[in-house]
């Protein structure tokens, strides 16, 4: 890279800052809420932002330790658990990468129908329409060979940062002591462990879902102008980040009575500044939220295509997700992708699914991805491989050993529905695995792989089944 293109440190911490802040921040405040009171919303952020912390320190480290694994989160499950885990990991990153564009997309809608009605809440009929309409939009843009540029990062950086910051300063002023403290355990008194830990678990989907993006965060370090400043922005750009969110939720519940802030239609923040300032408080947020997710669905449409085509090249996908057109684009992997996100788009429309029941899905299905890149870092310092023979690995054994434990702690956080949801979608991947295996001539199923696949489609056929009598209700 070209040094005129390198990052000084402000740049970096803003692009580390721009890849995890998306739109969740901007119903933050009601979702967090919607099954916690103040302290164990409190208690929930320090659990986020220890295992945050440390889930991107592991990717730090794997970062300079293996850098010719550069095929993204993938990669890691595959060089330290095999091939089938690895395409697990690939798997999950894809479907957590364009359901989360399903996520976007309403979000969206209800922010645009903040001033022209028609689109309620964002999954309506005219909302799907639209969203349909910006899709294949964007995937014209992604065929004809469009990347991220710098300028489109700026602009919807600015564009989520100033609401924001206008949002800290009026709500903080608004803030009212004796309304946050009312119920502050939700006991109606004292602390009670069983109550309070039930509702720090409700909290987990979706903090976790405004810190993905955290993997990425920190692969964009490497364009620092100088190696030394890489660590710090990082770390700076992530405890920026979880003070703005923990900020933005903390202030909200001073301003406005938590059962009211739970019925706030998308995106909450707009309604919340509303109550305090007036209309104009509402308009920025929204007009912010646009711009900033029109720039979110693009990165992350190319992103969700992506994956699927360098896990092709590796030969853990069929040969098609590699093909590309004139341009340099994945051009069967983005039919693919997109294909799905219509798909969704459709089955919300019908089950009228929430932005965030999908959300809450796209955060379960990355867990894979995310436990297996922290089970990696702990599976190095074990074997001592990368390791020098005097070189102390007590720091990288906690950092892994931690974002690890986090990381099972959220699969148990994720709750029974939504797991069983993720088990119908990784199911069908053991066909896809399957093919692209035979296409290089070898055999995909191990007696372990069998046992995994099998596994996942008896659970896949429980939930499906559960679905079907209404039972559970994940969309
Ligand atoms: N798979 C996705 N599209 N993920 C989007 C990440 C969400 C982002 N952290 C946000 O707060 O909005």
């Amino acid at each position: 890279m070209s040094d005129d293109r390198k990052l000084g440190f402000f740049a970096l911490v803003a692009l580390v800052v721009g890849s995890m802040i998306g739109g969740g921040v901007f119903s933050l405040p009601s979702d967090i809420a919607q099954g916690a009171h103040p302290g164990a919303i409190l208690l929930g952020w320090l659990i986020t932002g220890v295992g945050m912390i440390s889930l991107a320190l592991v990717y730090q480290s794997l970062a300079s330790r293996k850098p010719d694994l550069d095929g993204g989160v993938y990669s890691y499950a595959r060089a330290g658990f095999g091939e089938y885990i690895g395409f697990n990991s690939a798997w999950g990153y894809w479907i957590s990468a364009w359901l989360g564009t399903v996520a976007f997309i309403t979000l969206l809608f209800g922010a645009i129908g903040y001033f022209f009605p028609v689109f309620g809440e964002g999954n309506n009929l005219a909302s799907i329409l639209g969203g349909s309409l910006i899709l294949w939009g964007v995937h014209f843009l992604a065929l004809r060979g469009v990347r991220e540029a710098a300028l489109v990062n700026l602009v919807t950086t600015i564009a989520k940062l100033v609401p924001l910051i206008v949002f800290l300063v009026l709500v903080t002023l608004g803030f009212k002591a004796d309304l946050f403290s009312s119920d502050f355990w939700g006991t109606g008194g004292a602390f009670e462990w069983s109550s309070v830990m039930a509702q720090v678990k409700s909290t987990m989907m979706v903090t976790l879902w405004v810190f993905i993006g955290i993997e990425g965060a920190v692969v964009v370090s490497g364009r620092a102008k100088n190696r030394k400043d890489v660590g710090t922005a990082t770390l700076v750009g992530l405890v920026g980040t979880l003070i703005i969110y923990v900020l933005v939720s903390i202030t909200s519940l001073g301003v406005m009575a938590r059962g009211d802030l739970v019925g706030l239609p998308n995106p909450t923040t707009a309604y919340i500044l509303e109550s305090v300032v007036g209309p104009w408080g509402a308009t920025l947020i929204n007009l912010g939220l646009i711009v900033s997710l029109l720039g979110a669905i693009l990165g992350w449409t190319l992103l969700a295509a992506e994956t699927p085509y360098v896990a092709a090249k590796d030969g853990v996908l069929p040969r098609l997700f590699a093909k590309e057109n004139a341009n340099g684009a994945p051009v069967a992997s983005l039919w693919i992708t997109n294909g799905l996100i219509q798909i969704f788009l459709v089955l919300i429309l019908f089950s009228s699914g929430t932005y965030q029941a999908v959300y809450t899905i796209a955060s379960a299905a990355i867990l894979i991805p995310y436990m297996f890149s922290a089970l990696y870092q702990f599976k190095l310092v074990v074997t001592g491989e990368t390791y020098g023979p005097e070189e102390s690995r007590v720091g990288d054994l906690a950092i892994g050993a931690i974002a690890s434990v986090y990381s099972f702690w959220l699969i148990y956080a994720a709750g029974l529905d939504y797991l069983l949801m993720c088990a119908v979608l990784y199911a069908p991947g053991a066909f896809f695995f399957w093919k692209a295996k035979y296409e290089s001539g070898k055999s995909a199923f191990s007696p372990s792989n069998f046992l995994i696949s099998g596994g996942l489609s008896v659970a896949a056929v429980l939930a499906l089944t559960l679905m079907y009598k209404g039972v559970i209700s994940p969309l």
